[in-house]
């Protein structure tokens, strides 16, 4: 009889037991091999709607700034419902009118239908399928006498070779895993390392979709509270999710319970045999993680250590560090960072590849304005701290990724209602470097040319002791269209750096204003826009200016950040005015963290890999 398309694989099983029950084994082979991979389909599809609107919904915005009675929890539950909705409703012919009861979906985990397929590939005469299948099922249930004699009969049949036999339903990683472990017994290093970094991706990937298919329907069989209700599938769920460890630890039956962490002990030995030492150590590192006790372990790891080639942040693993992780390494909380940038982010990644950065060498810098040419005290002007290719590099970063007000709060028009200004902070560059959407030259590159503008402070003002950084800030400021051309209005209102100017002109260094800063400096990005000169100012009114500087690329304005240096920006009237705003301090309880983590981000070459574990291709560079 012929297989309705449109039937689901219950339909198609229970057909497969009324074929084999009838002996018609032909038919009995072709409705259970047809219900296996019905039941594939909806698994996989099932498990990827799951994951991939899990992650979705962690990415998402909050439509609520304030996590009040759980709200965001909750939020992202609806969301995630409605993804999952919608996933399932693009795939009519998997999911339409088809709902799997936990009862039929048993009969499949236990791999029911090989219990019958054995015999009815058997009867037909496909003797290498029946040992197969017979083992496939014995894989789930060791211990069935019934299936063991049939396997052991068909072991003796000829046309069944026991080293060809398969298990049907043997994640991918089985395979890498033993034919890795296979290489490692024959001393095949390289085979090893293929093999093992394979299996280790399949693995993770194998286990996400494990615990996903955790989170199905659970019948509670009465009808309890909310708070109850969610709780017990909750716990339902979570020891579901438990058991994936030991589900897959069987590899065709064989118990491991240290499956995940010994990929590492394998590798660890092959990178070593394979002279690529850091590759050795992170695979340590990632081994002592699981067991940070294991005395093999430490020793390898005190063996590693003593060579000369050896550094110590090689003994990093791709999701923390070892022993312990720097201060302000990049955890949970530049998540959150991250995820309320990252729609807008998607969409300007496209536009990278085009870009191309190049850093020439350092023009030459020189002082162009001192104290007598700007009409008062402690300040310059230098230029030639960047060129032009350089300055359109980091306008670029503003232009595709400069936040609205980022820098400010949150404040679109900090200074003046008629300009927008578009800001982005060091932390946001690194971020994007971080989490890959920015190529990591452009962070190179700000990190430069801010170091060249420290330097030029430092050699100006003749400063002895350490200068740091405390807020480096690229903003760009436009007019925004309906604004008047003959605006009278200052872009950024006269002020001090480090204290509050008051209309009396006395000027208040204590907080909200940032009484640590020590020095100022501006480094202007180009000139291509109407307005916006920079000026110092004796008054609070901008009524007296001393001296006017007119921004352009490469071009830097210095001074301290005292009430010595009232300044301000006249309106920019037509055009985006960018520039890059740099802060520094004597006192390093205020130098910039960031600054830090950029640096050490760069060196280590280190980005996010959270996100890929779904996919965790990029395993390929080492555990
Ligand atoms: O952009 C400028 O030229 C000056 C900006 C400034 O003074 C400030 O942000 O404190
Ligand atoms: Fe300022």
């Amino acid at each position: 009889s012929q297989i309705n398309e449109t039937d689901n694989c219950v339909n198609l099983y229970e057909q497969g037991v009324e074929a084999y029950l009838e002996n018609r084994y032909v038919d009995c082979v072709s409705y259970f091999e047809k219900a296996l991979e019905k039941y594939g389909i909806y698994k996989k599809k099932l498990q990827s709607c799951r994951l991939k609107c899990k992650y979705d919904a962690e990415l998402s915005e909050p439509l609520y700034p304030v996590d009040i009675e759980n709200l965001a929890f909750y939020e992202k539950a609806v969301k995630q419902t409605l993804c999952i909705i919608k996933c399932q409703d693009e795939h009519p012919e998997i999911f339409d009118n088809f709902h799997m009861n936990p009862e039929a979906q048993q009969l499949f985990e236990e791999k029911k239908p090989y219990e019958y397929l054995h015999i009815c590939y058997y009867q037909t005469k496909d003797v290498m399928r029946a040992a197969s299948s017979a083992f496939t099922y014995l894989v789930e249930h060791p211990d069935d006498k019934i299936t063991q004699s049939n396997l052991k009969y068909y072991s003796t049949l000829e046309g069944v070779n026991m080293k060809e036999i398969e298990n049907f339903e043997a994640s991918d990683y089985v395979y890498l895993y033993v034919h890795g472990a296979d290489a490692y017994e024959r001393k095949e290093w390289q085979n090893v390392i293929e093999n093992m970094e394979e299996s280790l991706s399949a693995y993770l990937q194998t286990e996400e979709e494990c615990r996903a298919q955790c989170e199905g329907p659970f019948d509670q069989g009465w009808y309890p509270d909310f708070i109850p209700s969610i709780s017990n599938h909750f716990t339902f769920c979570l020891k579901c999710k438990q058991k994936c460890k030991e589900k897959l630890g069987s590899l065709n039956g064989e118990k491991h319970d240290d499956l995940l962490p010994s990929h590492y002990h394998y590798l660890q030995y092959a990178y070593f045999k394979m002279k690529d030492l850091q590759k050795a150590c992170q695979a340590v590192a990632s081994y002592l993680l699981f067991y940070p006790d294991d005395v093999t372990m430490l020793s390898n790891m005190k063996f590693y250590s003593r060579l000369p080639k050896v550094r110590d942040n090689f003994f990093r693993t791709k999701r923390g560090c070892y022993p312990l992780c720097p201060e302000g390494y990049l955890r949970k909380k530049d998540f959150k960072i991250y995820k309320r940038s990252i729609q807008k982010l998607q969409v300007t990644r496209g536009k990278l590849k085009e870009l191309s950065i190049l850093q020439e060498p350092m023009p030459n810098i020189h002082i162009t304005m001192t104290e007598r040419e700007l009409q008062g005290s402690q300040r310059f002007v230098a230029d030639n701290l960047a060129s032009p290719k350089e300055c359109r590099s980091v306008i670029e970063i503003a232009k595709l990724f400069a936040i609205l007000g980022d820098g400010y709060e949150g404040k679109k028009s900090p200074h003046t209602i008629m300009e927008k200004f578009e800001g982005i902070t060091l932390g946001r560059v690194l971020f994007l470097v971080y989490f890959r959407l920015l190529n990591s030259k452009y962070l190179d590159l700000y990190l430069k040319l801010t170091e060249e503008v420290r330097k030029t402070v430092m050699r100006y003002f003749k400063v002895k002791e350490e200068l740091y950084f405390t807020y480096t800030h690229l903003v760009c400021r436009s007019a925004l269209s309906d604004s008047p051309k003959n605006r009278t209005d200052l872009s950024h209102e006269i002020h001090a750096d480090n204290c509050k100017l008051l209309k009396n002109g006395t000027c208040n260094k204590e907080p909200p204003s940032y009484t640590w800063r020590d020095y100022s400096a501006i480094l202007y990005l180009n000139n291509d826009f109407d307005g916006g000169e920079f000026i110092f100012s004796s008054d609070s009114t901008a009524k007296h200016v001393e001296s006017a500087v007119t921004p352009k690329c490469g071009r830097m304005v210095g001074f301290t950040s005292g009430k010595e240096n009232l300044h301000g920006v006249k309106a920019v009237k037509e055009g985006a005015r960018c520039a890059v705003a740099v802060w520094f301090t004597l006192d390093p309880k205020y130098a910039d963290e960031d600054r830090a983590l950029a640096y050490y981000v760069i060196e280590n070459d280190i980005n996010y890999h959270q996100f890929s574990s779904v996919n965790v291709s990029n395993l390929k560079n080492g555990p």
